[in-house]
């Protein structure tokens, strides 16, 4: 057997979703540049899911379903209080709480196209609102309600802070929502697949994913690139904090990639979003610091920025806080997810590779007074 560690380079699904050609990212065969500076979030959701960009009157059909959807079960809310009272981080929350989702969806079992792309909006809808309502209780204050009409990027934004938010947040928020949509066979979408290909529910796929994206070598790591931000502090402490990180052997978090190796495509809009956010906000020193970070790490160890390296700043300019950067990952990119899962039931294989056995052979059944 030949074990190709990590399974890097394995080829484990075929899939017209998503892809990574020298380094373009595209969406259904639409370069993610173009989409990042044309299209709104819910019109990729709908390219996603469907295959195709959506007519005016396809894409008000969605954000009418996201509206509908958005309400979260009275028990689930009752839940979420209680929840709010553990520490508990809200990827844990967000875990659980979707898997809880299922327990008041009738058709959570229902494996049939019709109720799974159901399955797929109702998702999309209800996590923003699981996450806020946390946040708020945690807070002490009660949760927002979705508000109809706003838009998926501002509803969160609003249902976060109780305040309709101004335009130039909606649309940054928007960006790094359809940046982070979908990304091949990334490690959540994996094993959302995998969960997928025994046949099981779609709630229980994005349970899985939710529980892989929050690794702080996947989706957790947004959140680690800001406390890094905050633990190193001011531009003068960059250069001391990253040399003496890389002379220890340490990872440089929101660096390095599985696939690019020359670059992420979706980091140069991350920056450029957080350039302008710090022109706006007239705090520059996240946006300095990542920036020289970033020159740093290329010049030490040739690694260049993934997604997660300057969301971190993206994020925190908008008024984001540092543990709700991995839910806002998940919050976009269960669209991706869905999509994926769908299209594994629509063509499904179990999926179960093989591991070459490395442990002691022929051993001998002790009996237990004798060990
Ligand atoms: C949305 C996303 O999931 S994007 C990825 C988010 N994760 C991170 O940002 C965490 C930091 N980055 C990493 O840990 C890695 O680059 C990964 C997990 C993303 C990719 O991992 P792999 O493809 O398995 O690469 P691997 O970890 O084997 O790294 C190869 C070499 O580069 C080094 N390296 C990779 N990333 C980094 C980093 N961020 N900082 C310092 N060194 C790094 C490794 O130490 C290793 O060096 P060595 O050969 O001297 O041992
Ligand atoms: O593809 C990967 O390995 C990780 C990643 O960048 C993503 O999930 O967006």
């Amino acid at each position: 057997m030949t074990v190709a560690k990590g399974l890097e380079g394995v080829v484990a699904v075929t899939s017209e979703i998503s892809s990574i050609i020298d380094g373009v990212l595209a969406y259904r065969g639409i370069d993610i540049d173009e989409l990042a500076e044309k299209a709104s979030f819910e019109e990729v959701v709908y390219l996603l899911w469907k295959g195709h960009l959506p007519t005016r009157t396809q894409l008000d059909e969605l954000k009418r379903q996201l509206d509908q959807y958005a309400t979260l079960p009275a028990e689930l809310l009752e839940q979420l209080k209680v929840y709010s009272k553990t520490g508990a981080h809200p990827m844990a929350v967000l875990r659980t709480s979707v898997s809880a989702l299922a327990l008041y969806d009738k058709e959570a079992d229902d494996n049939s196209a019709e109720a799974n792309e159901k399955k797929a909006i109702k998702l999309t809808a209800q996590i923003p609102t699981i996450i806020t309502a946390f946040f708020r209780m945690r807070k002490g204050l009660e949760p927002v309600a979705p508000k109809s009409g706003l838009g998926f990027a501002a509803n969160f934004l609003y249902m976060l802070t109780g305040k309709e938010p101004d335009r130039v947040a909606v649309e940054a928020f928007d960006k790094a929502l359809i940046l982070h949509a979908d990304h091949e066979l990334n490690a959540s979408t994996f094993a959302s697949r995998v969960t997928t290909a025994t046949l099981s529910d779609m709630y229980s796929a994005i349970t899985t994913a939710i529980g892989t994206l929050k690794g702080p070598l996947h989706g957790g790591a947004n959140e680690r690139v800001m406390a890094m931000l905050e633990e190193i502090g001011s531009l003068d402490r960059v250069e001391s904090y990253i040399k003496s990180k890389l002379a220890n052997k340490e990872k440089i978090m929101g660096f390095g990639h599985r696939v690019y190796k020359n670059g992420d495509p979706r980091a140069k809009h991350l920056r450029e979003m957080s350039r302008q956010l710090a022109d706006l906000t007239g705090d520059k020193k996240w946006y300095e610091m990542s920036t020289h970070i970033e020159r740093l790490v290329d010049q030490e160890k040739g690694l260049k920025p993934n997604v997660d390296f300057y969301s971190a700043s993206v994020y925190t300019y908008l008024g984001i806080p540092r543990d709700l950067f991995t839910p806002i990952f998940a919050m976009s990119r269960v669209t991706g997810w869905t999509a994926h899962v769908m299209e594994q039931y629509a063509n499904n294989r179990l999926i179960r590779p093989r591991a070459e056995y490395t442990g002691p052979y022929n051993r001998p059944y002790i009996p237990i007074d004798q060990r």
